[in-house]
Order: structure tokens, then C-alpha cells, then sequence
């Protein structure tokens, strides 16, 4: 469980909130997207800032969009709801497969991959945070053993569980070979709190076990704190590797394999810019060392 604190009040944001009608066309789809989540990052703020009142009508403006509902229909919008896959799930599981092919034929003992060669035949298990509806690797259930969380979950297979709550793993066993945070670190309104959930997804992880990190593509290529190159650099020194990255029209998915402590050097990571320009977004994450 990550340990949220609470610090000094902070000036409110102003409240700028147009209204949009459902999610009919893909513009009022994406704007409702965007304001859900400027909503979603003042209400981070007024709540650090222990501003209870404005909390509140943040909150019923989100109501007024549809709430976090809306939002979720909003969002699988840019996923493949038909074909049972969301926005990213295709591009994982063709690694996947390849990644299983490679238990089942593994003759070194010990090979670098998610999971040890002895499991070869044993599913892969799969931790999928932020999964909605819990559809996006069904068709794969033969080889993948899925668990599948979500603030608002959308079906019954599907945990209602905060990430942040989820306790500590006690053993290998609550342990998993891959975990899926895929549109969900953007979701997080606060940039240490999006540190601190790519710190706890890694405790989550068996050795080699594989992050499958999915943001929005002007996350990383058009943010003022945020590019491709600086995102792997804190990633690195949290205690990860890049295994394979691919940038699509509108996503950029990362697959990034645990490294085991004492191979990796924790540094902090401030809010700094690094990338200035008019038109940028402010996406951003922040690592403490504690
Ligand atoms: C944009 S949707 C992503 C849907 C899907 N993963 C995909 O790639 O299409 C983001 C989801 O993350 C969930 N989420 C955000 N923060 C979370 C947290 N701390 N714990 C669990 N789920 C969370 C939200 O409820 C929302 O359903």
C-alpha cells in the first residue's frame, strides 16, 4: 500500500469546465476526455491542499460530464471493444506470445524471461490495473491468467480496488509476470503520485517479471517536463529496463522488464522543464527518494 501524505494548502486552480454532450463524435469524445482529467488534476491539487469545499464542486462538475463512467466509455472509444482487445492489449500480446514461446522452448536454466523456464507450462499470470471491463486479454485465458482491478469497475470480473490501497505483495504467490498500467498513469492527477505508481507496480512484479506501460504519445513528445528520452532515465532508476517501446499515431506503449536491487541507483526526479514551448502539455512525473 503506497502511503499518501498531505502537504501544505496550495491557491486552488480556477474552474474552467465546458460542457460536453455524451460521446457521440470523437471530438466531444476527446474533449471530454481532456476535461475529465483537468478536472481529475485540480481535484488532486484542492484535496493536497486540504481544500475540502472546492473538492466538492470539482467533484459535481465531474458528475456533470457523465463521471467516471463517462469517462471510461469515453476512453475504450480508442480501443477495439469488438475484437475483446482495448486501446493496447493487441500490441502486448503478440510480445506475449513470443515471450511464452520462448518458456515452452527454454532449454538454459535461468533464461531472462518473465517467467522461469521450469513454469513453462504454467499460465502466465497477468495484473491488469485500470482494466474497466476486464475484456482486453480474455481471448488469450487459455496461456494467460488474468486479475483485473479498477476504481469503477465495469463488470463482475473485475476488482474494485484503488492500486494505491492494493497492500504489499507478501510472497511470489500474490506476485505477478507481467503487470498492465495502460492509460491509467496519465489518469493519476498528481506527478509524485504517478512516481509512486510505477514504485509500487515494480513490487508487484516476480523477477524479470514486465511493465506494460501505456501513455498517450504527446505525454511524451510534446510535454514542457516530460520526453521519450527523460522517461526512460527515471524509469531506470526506479528499477526497470526497456525491453521494446513502439510509438503508434496516438499511444506510446513501453515494455520494461524489473531489474533486482542493488543493479539500479534511485535518484530523485524533480519537476524541471526540459522541453519549452508554447504549445506544450504539462505531463509530467516526479520521484522522491523516500
Ligand atoms: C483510460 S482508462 C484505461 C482503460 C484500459 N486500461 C485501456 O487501456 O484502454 C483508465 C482507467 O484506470 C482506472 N484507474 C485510475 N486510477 C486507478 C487506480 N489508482 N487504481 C485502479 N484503477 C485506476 C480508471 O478507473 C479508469 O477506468
Amino acid at each position: 500500500m503506497v502511503k499518501r501524505k498531505t502537504k501544505k494548502p496550495a491557491k486552488p486552480l480556477p474552474l474552467r469546465v465546458e460542457k460536453t454532450s455524451g460521446v457521440e463524435k470523437t471530438a466531444s469524445t476527446q474533449k471530454l476526455i481532456s476535461t475529465y482529467h483537468t478536472l481529475n488534476k485540480q481535484l488532486s491539487a484542492v484535496l493536497k491542499a486540504g481544500d475540502a469545499k472546492t473538492a466538492a464542486t470539482i467533484r459535481s462538475e465531474m458528475e456533470a460530464l457523465g463521471g467516471l463512467h463517462a469517462y471510461q466509455r469515453a476512453s475504450l472509444k480508442g480501443g477495439n471493444e469488438k475484437k475483446g482487445l482495448g486501446a493496447c492489449g493487441s500490441w502486448l500480446v503478440t510480445f506475449l506470445r513470443e515471450e511464452q514461446k520462448a518458456r515452452e522452448n527454454a532449454t538454459a536454466p535461468g533464461a531472462a524471461t518473465a517467467a522461469s523456464p521450469g513454469a513453462a507450462k504454467t499460465k502466465l499470470r497477468l495484473l491488469d490495473v485500470g482494466a474497466v471491463s476486464g475484456q482486453t486479454y480474455a481471448k488469450q485465458a487459455s496461456w494467460i491468467d488474468v486479475s483485473s482491478i479498477d476504481l469503477n469497475p465495469q463488470s463482475q470480473t473485475v476488482k474494485k480496488q484503488d492500486f494505491f490501497e492494493r497492500p504489499n505483495p507478501k510472497g511470489d504467490d500474490e506476485r505477478f509476470h507481467v503487470l498492465c498500467l495502460s492509460l491509467v498513469v496519465n489518469f493519476v492527477g498528481d506527478p509524485k503520485l504517478r512516481g509512486e505508481m510505477l514504485i509500487h507496480a515494480r513490487r508487484f512484479l516476480l523477477p524479470s517479471g514486465l511493465l506494460f506501460l501505456v501513455l498517450p504519445l504527446p505525454c511524451v513528445t510534446n510535454s514542457r517536463y516530460m520526453t521519450h528520452e527523460h522517461l526512460l532515465a527515471i524509469i531506470t532508476s526506479i528499477g526497470y529496463t526497456l525491453v521494446k517501446q513502439h510509438f503508434a499515431r496516438k499511444l506510446a506503449f513501453y515494455l520494461l522488464r524489473r531489474v533486482e536491487n542493488g543493479q539500479f541507483k534511485k535518484v530523485e526526479w524533480a519537476k524541471k522543464e526540459i522541453h519549452p514551448g508554447i504549445e506544450r502539455n504539462n505531463f509530467c512525473i516526479v520521484i522522491r527518494k523516500d
